[in-house]
């Protein structure tokens, strides 16, 4: 069954601010949308659940498991089970294990907040290649950009784009003197960098912290970055300068960055 304007949804952990972001969405595309919330109201779920074409999880990776225990026995072969965490070899796992109804795995790429940029939604085929082909078309029906991949493919590349983006952050803002007075030391630069970590550190830590625990990738990019401070406690400034160049030659270059 094809999603469209007419399929109803319901999506636990509406509340939330992500969750709410997906309720706005599909009310403006006109579908009929069910919301739950902690705790969950155990009576009214099996009906809406069973009436669903798509039951769209927004809840932490930490619940995961418990909630997919409680949806689960009321799934028909024709509702997909979607969530939207931020790793997702473990939701998967959470969710094919406890079903063998439709599930696919999605994280969309920016926060509630996120505006005037291309609203990426990473797509993890999970069980069901026609409910993954379904969703992805609804979310471009709704204004986003999914695409394809693999939950394993996925958590590698967040490890470093979320994972290591956090942990560097931390680590970086404790190894500097936290004197007060530092600010008249500021330079446009620092303090370009101080503001892009304002939300991360003083909102999101919590939310990174979680993903850091559940991604598996997490550790193998730590030691990576630890081996590149290592060049540069060796004094090897030129050789890490040249390599981080990739980033920005990589529209011209075949392969990946030169070892
Ligand atoms: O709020 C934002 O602007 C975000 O980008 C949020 C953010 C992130 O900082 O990486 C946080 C968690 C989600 O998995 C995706 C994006």
């Amino acid at each position: 069954m094809s999603l469209s304007p007419a399929s109803a949804i319901v999506v636990i952990g509406a509340k939330g601010q992500m969750g709410a972001r997906f309720v706005r969405s599909f009310r403006e595309a006109g579908n009929p949308v069910t919301e739950f919330d902690h705790p969950l109201d155990l009576a009214r779920l099996p009906g809406a659940v069973r009436g669903a074409a798509l039951v769209l999880l927004c809840v932490p990776i930490t619940a995961m498991k418990d909630v997919v225990a409680l949806v689960a026995p009321h799934l028909t072969q024709t509702t997909i089970l979607a969530d939207i965490c931020s790793v997702k070899v473990q939701p998967l796992r959470d969710m094919l294990s406890q079903t063998t109804t439709p599930v696919v795995g999605t994280h969309p790429l920016f926060g509630p907040e996120t505006l005037d940029v291309e609203l990426r939604i990473a797509v993890t085929p999970g069980r069901d290649q026609e409910a993954t082909d379904n969703l992805s078309s609804c979310f471009r029906d709704l204004g986003f950009s999914p695409f394809t991949t693999t939950a394993d493919e996925h958590d590698k590349a967040m490890a470093y784009i979320q994972g290591l983006n956090f942990v560097t952050t931390v680590a970086y803002l404790c190894a500097s003197p936290l004197e007060n007075g530092i600010e008249r030391f500021f330079t446009p630069s620092f303090g370009r960098r101080v503001e892009a970590a304002t939300k991360m550190i003083t909102q999101d830590a919590p939310l990174f912290s979680t993903m850091f625990e559940a991604n598996p990738h997490s550790l193998e990019a730590v030691r990576a970055f630890r081996s590149y401070l290592n060049v540069a406690a060796g004094g090897d400034l030129e050789l890490l300068s040249q390599k981080a160049l990739w980033w920005w030659r990589k529209q011209h270059d075949a392969g990946g960055p030169a070892s």
